[in-house]
């Protein structure tokens, strides 16, 4: 179909609109989920020193099989006191430094002890150097750990608080705010005349967003009267990164967001892509704000959020990846041929199978409910038979 933009030069056209924010020091407790705007770089060697992997006694591998006189102990967070020599033992437990001397541990279950006296159960058992971490095994002083870019996990935060680090520098969060279009549409949970139905989709994307670093608004709901959407739009911009309507991006009489976006003097970068759900797509700006118009069928605002709302803010928060990432799975059953746009098909992966659903109508929300993720049926790609690959995008 001509005229439509292919969704990798929108996404490229999106993300070149604007620089990430910015950066900013972010305690440790406010780090998750947000981007690294510097390499975390190890300060300190870890383990600092060489530590025993075990509870049991700290040796010298030269004196295998043994027997031992124990000599002393050492608990995690002491310093030795006395070396280990020659057919010495010192009593050792896990994370404790290894007194000099000794490069090997005994675990207590293969230790016979009689006073003072150890020797082995077994004495094949034991390996020369076994259950020692050596200095610097985890990471030696001034490695770059993770790079700038990264997504904050769990792990990065363990890995970060280990370098020595006490917080870290993390892009900025935009500011986002939620504009849903439409006279049919009603606050959830509120009554609904004949012709409403409830507005789903300011609240999903509300939802869509709060796993991502952004400082998102409540979602504010607009009736189709061009003048009030443009008037709005202008307020917003003042104090938004970016501005994501929904509905009204079609060609309707009711569908204004283009025409506002212009009367509020921004303009329009793109508008329709060769993707289905989510043709409709609009992007533009107001000033330095960043204007995306979704769809207004449920499962386009899904998809194209999915495709560009998420990827925009990632990018705006320091994402060196901002882009779903794109995996294979075999087909559980046949898929027919693809057409004139790229199909994002809801789906679902499971034991490794990945079932296209039958309803593919983007007004429902129902499948929404049930897909973990969206497989990609390319611009007039042929039909394929059970088990044969498809590409999907994991949704949350
Ligand atoms: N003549 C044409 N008609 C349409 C075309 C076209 O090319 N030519 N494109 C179709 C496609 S594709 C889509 S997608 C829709 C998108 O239209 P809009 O973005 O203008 O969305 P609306 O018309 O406002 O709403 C569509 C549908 O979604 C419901 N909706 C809207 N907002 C919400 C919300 N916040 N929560 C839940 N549901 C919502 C709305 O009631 C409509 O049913 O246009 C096609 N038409
Ligand atoms: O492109 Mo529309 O989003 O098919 O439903």
């Amino acid at each position: 179909m001509s005229g439509l933009l292919a969704v990798e030069e929108a996404q490229a056209r999106l993300l070149a609109l604007r620089r990430p924010l910015g950066s900013e020091n972010v305690i440790f407790s406010q780090s998750l989920g947000r981007y690294l705007s510097q390499d975390i770089l190890a300060q300190r060697d870890q383990p600092s020193a060489d530590l025993s992997a075990m509870d049991g006694y700290a040796i010298r591998g030269a004196d295998l099989p043994g027997p031992w006189a124990v000599t002393g102990e050492i608990a995690a967070g002491g310093v030795p006191s006395q070396r280990v020599g020659a057919g010495e033992a010192m009593r050792i437990f896990t994370g404790a430094m290894l007194p000099e001397g000794a490069d090997t541990i005994v675990i207590q279950e293969d230790a016979i002890i009689g006073g003072t006296h150890l020797r082995l159960a077994a004495a094949d058992a034991i390996r020369p150097g076994q259950h020692v971490r050596s200095r610097a095994s985890d990471f030696p002083a001034g490695a770059r750990l993770v790079a700038a870019g990264t997504r904050v996990t769990p792990g990065v935060i363990a890995a970060a608080i280990m370098s020595g680090a006490a917080q870290v520098t993390a892009g900025t969060r935009p500011r986002v705010a939620i504009l849903t279009t439409g006279d049919e549409l009603v606050q959830p949970g509120h009554a609904l005349a004949p012709g409403q139905i409830p507005d789903s989709n300011g609240t999903m994307l509300a939802a869509m967003l709060g796993i991502e670093p952004a400082n998102v608004s409540l979602p504010l709901h607009i009736r189709d009267d061009r003048l009030m959407i443009s008037r709005v739009l202008k307020d917003l911009a003042r104090r938004h990164d970016v501005i994501v309507t929904v509905g009204g991006a079609s060609v309707g009489d009711h569908d204004h967001v283009r025409g506002a976006l212009e009367d509020a003097g921004g303009s329009v970068d793109f508008w329709k892509i060769a993707m289905r759900p989510g043709k409709p797509l609009l992007a533009g700006r107001i000033g330095d704000t960043i204007l995306l118009g979704l769809p207004g069928n449920p499962s386009s605002a899904f998809v194209t959020a999915t495709l560009f709302l998420l990827p925009l803010v990632r990018h705006l928060a320091g994402a060196r990846a901002p882009l779903p990432e794109v995996r294979r799975a075999p087909l559980a059953a046949a898929l027919g041929p693809g057409g004139k746009r790229r199909d994002y098909l809801r789906a679902r992966l499971e034991g490794g199978l990945l079932s296209v659903f039958d309803g593919q109508d983007s007004g429902r929300t129902l499948p929404l409910a049930e897909a973990n993720a969206l497989a990609i049926r390319d611009i007039a790609a042929p039909a394929r038979t059970v088990g044969e690959q498809a590409d999907y995008i994991a949704i949350a």
